[in-house]
């Protein structure tokens, strides 16, 4: 096995300052290099911590797999959807979900006007804060679901929808204890030693269940009304198109769709597209009011490449050269989360001249590797320009980059994602200028509440009107 950390039989190595878990896996890299174990509870967790390492790993089938976590499953086995799920249930969804977004518009014209209209949405309720210290609106996250939504179920969600704002707080309350939620997983044993209402109180297995309960109710209400509406010769949507694999696959033993499942698949789009893409706009904000100058560079290349306020395409990218360095720097440098998702092994294994036995969690130092000075030189610093060449040429620089993962289970809504970014980029910097509040400078470390990710403080921003 990697060397690392191996604590105590039941209890493995608990630190007690879990918050600073990048400078931990940083102290074990110094100790014992770029791969490394670290023993958590009765579960061993190996640490990726090279880029090459994780490329050979996570485009291996060794190294598929998710781990069956609470956390991840909604008490739910085997898991469904997406992200959580494996086997049959996870290729089949991927599968079908990936072709439903290439065909519903992924980097095509059609999704691009729906980014483009949400953007100026964005902006136009932006302009009513305008001149006024105030966190990033809530009108950021309405944004960006939408996108997703109009791609799963054909629809948006008014600024001030309800139940959508219940919807989120949910999701962020989840957030907020999914460490103390995750305690069970690592620590198998105290299910066995706690008494049920205890485990319920102390690992909010109440809140998860609630929630789920929740989730599930509002997805099936959506699927029902798309049945009761469905016409098989013109599918509007995801759903549209699932409902119709259902029927279309009712004899296939391979099958693994169901209604329940599509409502695990469709929280799972809403959710990894909504709260990804609102934490990497938000720091986009952020490095924006930090970096005035950089700010600067992006106005006046979109002044000239788009000008009176023409809206970018994918086609305007590469003439966009440091504005698309700017959202690589974005991505680089926001890095998501400390450490990967999880990945498990499925059977037993070798990587970098050890042993890994299956059921192994294996994930990458995301963070660490994002700011390793083997790929990067001033590896802490905001440079957009270490994505140019000397002629300003965007290059495009794979290795120590993964911030949508990499192999087998690279994000599902990677070029989603990517065009997103464009479009709210561009249409935001061409009408606002975005600033700190006078004499108070951003924090730019890491929100404390959730020690795993790399969210953003809420802070104030100021926002101004372009001349
Ligand atoms: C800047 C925005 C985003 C970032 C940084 C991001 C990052 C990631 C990362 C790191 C993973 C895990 C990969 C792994 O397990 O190795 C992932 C998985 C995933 N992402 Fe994203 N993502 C973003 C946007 C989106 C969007 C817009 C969608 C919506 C469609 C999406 C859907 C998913 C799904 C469904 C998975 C699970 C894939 C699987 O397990 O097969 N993501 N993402």
């Amino acid at each position: 096995l990697p060397p690392g950390r191996w604590g105590l039989p039941l209890t493995g190595y608990v630190p007690m300052d879990i918050g600073s878990i990048n400078e931990h896996l940083l102290d074990l890299h110094k100790k014992h290099g770029d791969i490394y174990l670290w023993k958590l509870g009765t579960r061993v967790v190996v640490f990726l911590h090279d880029y090459h390492l994780c490329r050979e790993a996570f485009t291996r089938n060794e190294f598929v797999d998710r781990p069956d976590w609470e956390v991840f499953a909604f008490m739910e086995h085997p898991c469904l959807g997406v992200f959580a799920s494996n086997g049959l249930i996870w290729h089949n969804n991927r599968h079908f979900s990936l072709r439903q977004l290439k065909d519903l518009g992924m980097g095509k014209s059609r999704l691009v006007a729906g980014v483009q209209k949400q953007a100026l949405r964005l902006v136009e309720h932006f302009k009513t804060q305008a001149g006024k210290p105030a966190p990033v609106s809530h009108a950021l996250n309405v944004s960006v679901v939408n996108v997703v939504w109009q791609m799963v179920a054909g629809k948006d969600f008014e600024m001030t929808d309800n139940k959508l704002k219940e919807f989120e707080a949910t999701v962020e309350s989840l957030m907020d204890v999914v460490s103390v939620m995750a305690i069970p997983d690592f620590f198998p044993w105290l299910r066995c030693f706690l008494p049920g209402f205890l485990r319920k109180k102390f690992f909010k297995e109440d809140l998860l269940l609630k929630s789920k309960k929740k989730f599930l109710n509002f997805f099936f209400e959506e699927i029902e009304k798309h049945k009761a509406t469905l016409d098989r010769n013109n599918p509007r949507d995801l759903i549209d198109g699932y409902l119709i694999e259902i029927e279309d696959r009712k004899k296939d033993p391979e099958s693994t769709f169901s209604e329940k499942d599509l409502a695990f698949l469709t929280f799972d789009l809403f959710v990894t597209g909504s709260e990804t893409m609102t934490s990497t706009l938000t720091w986009m904000l952020y490095y924006l009011a930090t970096y005035p100058e950089v700010q600067q560079k992006v106005q006046a290349e979109i002044d000239q490449v788009l000008p009176k306020g023409t809206l970018a395409t994918l086609q305007d990218k590469s003439r966009l050269p440091y504005t698309d360095a700017f959202l690589h720097e974005v991505l680089r440098k926001s890095s998501q989360t400390y450490v990967g998702v999880p990945h498990l092994t499925v059977t037993d294994t070798r990587l970098g001249g050890y042993s890994i036995p299956k059921g192994t969690v294996v994930t990458s130092a995301t963070a660490a590797i994002h700011h390793d000075p083997r790929y990067w030189d001033h590896p802490d610093e905001f440079l957009p320009e270490r994505w140019l060449d000397s002629e300003g040429k965007f290059v495009s620089k794979k290795e120590g980059f993964l911030p949508f993962g990499i192999g087998k289970r690279i994000c599902l809504g990677e070029s989603l994602g990517r065009t997103e970014m464009l479009i709210f980029s561009t249409i935001i910097l061409q009408t606002l200028n975005i600033s700190h509040v006078p004499g108070k400078l951003l924090d730019l470390r890491h929100d404390p509440k959730n020690p795993f990710f790399h969210f953003a403080r809420k802070q104030d921003l100021v926002i101004t009107v372009r001349d």
